[in-house]
């Protein structure tokens, strides 16, 4: 057992249960992250449909895993910086503004791969 700044004990050990407390966190206080969730969602029915390869299948779960892993970080990050920065901050909107950038990317990653994928796919059913 440890304590945290506010004196309260933390168990220490294999963190699991933590990480699944954090996902419930995430998904509960991130509007963005249930929009991934529901656009994933989304791309795997249509994968399904349109039957995509093992190939294609391992794209687009690391597109769809990577821009969820950064939207979890992100909502980490946020969270850091609305705790030190109550107040407006240059070095606040700096953090906010990069780490929302780097899940921006992930985004436009996952679309160019996902037209790579679909659009080829949705043309030849016509
Ligand atoms: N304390 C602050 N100081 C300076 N700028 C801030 C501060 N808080 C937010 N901002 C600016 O406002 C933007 C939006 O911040 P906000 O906290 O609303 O995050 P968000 O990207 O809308 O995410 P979410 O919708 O998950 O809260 C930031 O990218 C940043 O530019």
């Amino acid at each position: 057992m440890n304590s945290d700044l506010n004196g309260n004990k933390r168990k220490k050990g294999i963190g699991f249960k933590y990480a699944f407390m954090g996902l419930r966190r995430v998904w509960t206080s991130e509007k963005n992250f249930r929009i991934h969730i529901f656009i994933s969602g989304l791309v795997v029915f249509f994968g399904i449909l349109l039957n995509l390869s093992m190939s294609e299948w391992l794209w687009t779960g690391v597109c769809i895993g990577l821009v969820l892993i950064l939207e979890t970080l992100n909502s980490a990050i946020e969270a850091i910086v609305d705790y030190l920065f109550p107040h407006y901050h240059d070095v606040a909107a700096k953090a906010k503004d990069i780490s929302a950038a780097a899940v921006l990317l992930s985004a436009l990653f996952a679309v160019f791969v996902g037209l790579f994928i679909f659009v080829p796919k949705i043309i030849n059913l016509f």
